[in-house]
């Protein structure tokens, strides 16, 4: 046979070879589709198409950044249990997040996280661990660390910050653009953090500049979230590190040395700390120091994630509580009024004294509603349980939303504004009735049941205490010229992109 007759032998063979691979793919898709579409136990449930048949719908609104308004409106579009990807539910109603997050109370089995946030480590630390017998291990390990003793030792460090904070206001706040909110909150919220969990400290309110372990984190916000949603898309995985931020990445090996050396420094230091922190419960005064590598990075993990934890909701509960306040100035006037008269002298101020200002807490309550942090969903794999009065099979992916909760005016009146009257007592002069139907019982920032927030009542006596010593001592007034909207302006990551926000601390 020729040699043109062998090439032209091979080419057909190919031709018919790819048009029968293209052919199987293609009735293998629409399999797979029919059956997803009909077949599938969770094909009764509404959503979108596309969530139905692919990850694409979860994947593109969580890269957009913009995912708690991409879940709020399917919820408002399909109803209460909206099917946003083909192994996935979505969930609004209260009695769903009961279910989901709390079935220890009723002795069901746990509904336990998702991969969502494995790292490929043995151990998850606290917030990672998906095993729930060593999560409980862990987590009663800490316990002792948040009690409210505990707490109240590490006092000291959270006046020394937030102290020097107000002396810096004195000096660089009342200049005429005032100062960028959404720096200085990191940059305090970072600074206790830290200085809490083990004693480290970043001195970014000191040198005014952003530490490079938070620049390292702000850097890889949104790559997190590629890759969390590589994890659906298994052949997009190898190419995630594409997206990866070059000055992140080149700050990173820095950032790991020096956390590594500040764990090791804290270790040596034993009982002999500035002030109490959260590592004194987890390696007490007295113990051998950890040397099996396995151990080292468990503690190491345990101190990046208190430090992560204590630092970004918290830093974002103070942006939009100032963010809020600027905009509704009848409000600031109430509340300033109520903290300056609450008090005789500065050093009147800790937290002991402010748990039972009612229109404080009210205004706090009202700005972890209208500005929550955690809007991932926190999804948990369903043991095969009734949600929201649905039965969902086993191994379906659980999701939940408190940004469209929080904003659906059944559970909330006059949901999108901020109103702190809603959260007082019946008996306040300020209580308003029209909000005698708000859901108050069902509301849950900090989670619910086993897994809920360590760090509950350490981000209260840090906030109160933070807004009280400001407004104490500052009219906070807005610069003119900007505008900063929430509904337009903001995305989410793994956490809030904040933009810039000035205001001016004039000295009251
Ligand atoms: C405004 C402040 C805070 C908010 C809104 C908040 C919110 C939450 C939420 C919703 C969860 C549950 C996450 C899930 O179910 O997947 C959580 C867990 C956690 N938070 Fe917070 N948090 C705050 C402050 C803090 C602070 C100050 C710390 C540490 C000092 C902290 C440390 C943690 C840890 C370690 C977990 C994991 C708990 C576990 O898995 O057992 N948080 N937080």
């Amino acid at each position: 046979m020729a040699a043109a007759e062998i090439l032209f032998l091979a080419i057909s063979y190919a031709r018919v070879l790819l048009a029968l691979t293209i052919g199987i793919i293609s009735v293998y898709a629409l399999t797979r589709c029919i059956y997803l579409l009909y077949f599938h136990p969770l094909a009764k449930y509404p959503g979108p198409k596309i969530a139905a048949i692919s990850n694409v719908w979860y994947g593109y609104h969580w890269i957009s950044g913009r995912y708690p308004w991409a879940s709020e409106q399917v919820l408002r579009r399909y109803g209460d249990i909206v099917r946003i990807a083909p192994n996935e539910l979505l969930f609004i109603k209260p009695q769903a997040f009961t279910d989901i997050y709390t079935p220890h109370i009723k002795n069901h089995e746990l509904f336990v996280k998702t991969e969502l946030n494995d790292r490929g480590d043995e151990h998850g630390g606290i917030a990672f661990e998906r095993d729930p017998v060593r999560h409980r291990i862990v987590s009663k390990q800490l316990s002792p660390a948040f009690s409210s003793r505990s707490i109240t030792a590490k006092e000291s460090a959270m006046h020394e910050h937030i102290d020097l904070f107000v002396d810096k206001m004195m000096t660089h706040g009342a200049a005429k653009d005032g100062v960028d909110l959404a720096h200085w909150c990191n940059w305090l919220a970072m600074d206790i953090s830290a200085d809490i969990t083990y004693n480290r400290k970043m001195n970014q309110i000191k040198d005014m500049k952003n530490s490079v372990y938070l620049d390292v984190l702000l850097g890889f916000n949104k790559f997190t979230t590629i890759e969390q949603v590589s994890l659906r898309f298994p052949f997009l995985k190898r190419f995630r590190k594409l997206f990866l931020p070059v000055s992140a990445v080149t700050s990173m090996p820095e950032m790991v040395q020096k956390s590594r050396a500040e764990l090791q420094r804290r270790l040596g230091q034993k009982g002999k700390t500035e002030h109490l922190d959260f590592f004194d419960q987890i390696v007490p005064d007295g113990s051998v120091i950890p040397e099996d590598p396995r151990e080292v990075r468990h503690l190491e993990q345990l101190a990046a994630q208190l430090l992560f934890g204590g630092f970004e909701p918290v830093s974002s509960w103070f942006y939009g509580t100032f963010m809020s306040l600027l905009e509704e100035p009848e409000m600031y006037q109430i509340l300033a009024h109520e903290i300056r008269h609450s008090f005789t002298d500065y050093r009147d101020i800790v937290p002991g004294n402010l748990a039972t200002l009612p229109y404080l807490n009210a205004c706090l309550e009202e700005s972890l509603r209208t500005f929550p942090s955690n809007n991932l969903g926190h999804p948990r794999i369903s043991p095969g349980a009734q949600v929201d009065g649905a039965f969902i099979p086993k191994g379906v992916y659980c999701q939940t939303s408190m940004f469209a909760m929080w904003r659906d005016p059944r559970f909330f009146h006059e949901p999108l504004k901020f109103r702190p009257q809603r959260w007082l007592p019946s008996s306040h002069p300020l209580y308003e009735s029209k909000f005698s139907k708000d859901s108050l019982k069902s509301f849950y920032p900090m989670g619910q049941g086993p897994r809920a927030c360590i760090g509950k009542e350490v981000a209260w006596r840090i906030t109160r205490l933070f807004i009280a010593k400001v407004l104490w001592t500052f009219d906070l007034v807005n610069v003119p010229g900007q505008k900063v909207e929430f509904e337009k302006d903001f995305v989410t990551y793994g956490f809030w992109v904040k933009p810039e926000l000035r205001a001016r601390f004039v000295a009251v």
